[in-house]
């Protein structure tokens, strides 16, 4: 990880009308490094990650990308964006999508074909989708599209890869596979990568730092400083017990009656991922 910053939050604070989600956000992401962002629904990831989009303006402070205040449409930034299924109308094959995030395609260069399908090629390989290269995207499985988006967004080589929930609806193997190569990202070219999730447990080996929403505040810090049961207890402002079983994260409530996801948040499919039913 380089140490010059990329990405800088200074005294940033954002809100929708009353309701503060975050404030006094003072935070610079080197490039090269992975920030996970953790926290219940609601928390505001998501719309942290706007912040840098330029599509949500913070109520105070500023953030900037690169030196400069952050613009939509930067083509330093990349986005792997939450989960939503293309429409049956979307007349696009799978490599048609990965093609499209190409900087060549945004900036209106023209690529010779055979390096745009050299390229579209290695994506496809590189998270596991050149068996359904050529199929119609509204024909593939919400994981299926979710691998296609991730190489879409590599294809552009942003330097601030932004990923939202990017392996909600991805199988365990497919999970580590797409984290391996988002990690890839940050550590053989540099990008910073931004990573929100619920499930802290696939990307453990990867994370340089965590940020972690709850009830108006934050905390930032490695993942052992984070994850502890003083801290999130601090930040719920309700018991929460962080344990550590075989190299794995288990957050439980106070009476020990449920074991929770990394955030916190009782998802019925997580707690059996949790527990490794
Ligand atoms: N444009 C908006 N105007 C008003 N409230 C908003 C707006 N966008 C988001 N919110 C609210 O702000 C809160 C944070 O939303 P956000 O989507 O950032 O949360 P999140 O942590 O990503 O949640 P999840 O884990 O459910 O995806 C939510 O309560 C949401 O309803």
């Amino acid at each position: 990880m380089s140490s010059s910053p990329i990405v800088r939050f200074e005294d940033a604070r954002l809100a929708y009308g009353s309701r503060v989600l975050w404030d006094e956000l003072n935070l610079s992401i080197a490039a090269g490094e992975f920030l996970a962002v953790l926290g219940p629904n609601g928390s505001g990831k998501t719309s942290f990650i706007n912040t840098m989009l330029g599509t949500t303006s913070l109520k105070r402070g500023s953030v900037s990308i690169a030196g400069e205040s952050v613009r939509r449409g930067s083509s330093s930034v990349g986005l792997i964006p939450q989960q939503r299924p293309f429409g049956d109308n979307v007349p696009l094959r799978a490599r048609d999508l990965v093609a499209l995030g190409l900087d060549g395609a945004k900036l209106g260069i023209r690529l010779s074909r055979r390096s745009v399908r050299r390229q579209v090629d290695e994506l496809l390989d590189m998270v596991g989708a050149s068996g359904y290269a050529n199929r119609p995207v509204s024909d593939l499985s919400g994981g299926e599209q979710q691998r296609l988006r991730a190489a879409q967004a590599l294809a552009g080589n942003p330097r601030v890869l932004l990923c939202d929930e990017p392996l909600l609806s991805l199988d365990l193997h497919h999970q580590q596979a797409i984290s391996e190569v988002i990690h890839r990202q940050a550590v053989e070219r540099d990008s910073a990568v931004i990573f929100v999730t619920h499930e802290i447990n696939p990307i453990l080996p990867y994370v340089d730092r965590v940020l972690y929403l709850a009830e108006g505040r934050f905390h930032l810090g490695t993942v052992d400083e984070v994850m502890q049961s003083s801290v999130l207890t601090e930040l719920y402002g309700a018991p929460v017990e962080v344990l550590r079983v075989n190299e794995r994260i288990v957050v439980v409530s106070g009476d020990g009656s449920a074991a929770l996801p990394a955030d916190g948040h009782d998802h019925a499919e997580d707690i059996e991922l949790e527990t490794g039913k």
